[in-house]
């Protein structure tokens, strides 16, 4: 396997991206909202990206880019339409960093999956370069099974961890109750609310 799937926390993180249309805002969109400080470096702005620039969400620095512009970069991603421009900011990046060039994989160290995120639930598919489409494909159908009140039941089991996880619970009573809430009753927000406050009340937590 040439690749590994991670997740990677991208908050507070240094991140350059070398141009600004449709692929740069593909991925400052999902970086941003992971609290990334984003920088981007191009002459143009697709409007989207020029309405975070406008909201002070990210910082745009409107040139072409040079390689001082990578200095301080955590992680860099050369999405420009030039793929000499990408290659020649790959080079310049500081060396622990990581990157992404959208035109050549191969060229750098971190891939953009196909992504389904649903509340805490995120599904990635990767076919590491054979078809990003078909990646896009499955994500779809798998959509349609892992759907946002799926993605509720999700949170929900968080919560619930998170209580079971306090001193109140003994390590089986802990064990039981993480493998019971996985039967498909629990997926009902009606029983969501009847097990939570039942753990908050056990917690010593006011039931809300
Ligand atoms: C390595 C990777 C990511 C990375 O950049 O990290 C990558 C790389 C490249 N994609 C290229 C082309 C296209 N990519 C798409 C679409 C998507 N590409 C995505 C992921 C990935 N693409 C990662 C690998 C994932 C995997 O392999 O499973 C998706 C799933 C997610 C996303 O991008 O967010 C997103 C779905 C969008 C959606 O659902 O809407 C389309 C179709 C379209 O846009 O409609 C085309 C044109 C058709 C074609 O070429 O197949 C090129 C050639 C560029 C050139 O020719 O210059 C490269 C460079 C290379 O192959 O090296
Ligand atoms: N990874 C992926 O999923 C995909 C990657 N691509 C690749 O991504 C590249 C970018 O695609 P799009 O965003 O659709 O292109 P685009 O044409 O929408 O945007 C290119 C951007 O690069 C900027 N730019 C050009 N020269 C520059 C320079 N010297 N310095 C700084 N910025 C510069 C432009 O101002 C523009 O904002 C494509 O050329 C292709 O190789 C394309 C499709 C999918």
């Amino acid at each position: 396997m040439a690749s590994v799937p991670v997740m990677v926390d991208f908050k507070g993180k240094q991140v350059v991206v070398i141009g600004g249309g449709k692929i740069a805002a593909r991925r400052i969109r999902i970086l941003q909202k992971a609290g990334a400080r984003i920088t981007v470096v191009s002459p143009s702005l697709d409007p989207e990206l020029q309405s975070l620039a406008a909201q002070g969400k990210i910082r745009w620095k409107q040139k072409r880019f040079e390689p001082d512009d990578v200095n301080k970069a955590e992680v860099v991603i050369a999405a420009t339409n030039d793929r000499d421009v990408n290659k020649w900011a790959v080079a310049h990046a500081p060396v622990a960093t990581l990157i992404n060039d959208a035109g050549n994989a191969e060229n750098g160290d971190l891939m953009f999956p196909a992504l389904l995120q649903k509340g805490r639930l995120s599904i990635s598919v990767s076919t590491d370069g054979a078809s990003p489409k078909l990646a896009s494909r499955i994500i779809t159908e798998l959509s349609n099974q892992y759907d946002d009140a799926y993605g509720r039941y999700v949170d929900f089991l968080y919560e619930c961890r998170q209580l079971l996880k306090q001193p109140a619970f003994t390590v089986d009573e802990k064990k039981e109750w993480l493998e019971k809430l996985l039967a498909e009753e629990y997926r009902t927000p009606e029983k969501q609310s009847e097990v939570l406050a039942f753990l908050k009340i056990r917690t010593g937590k006011p039931a809300r």
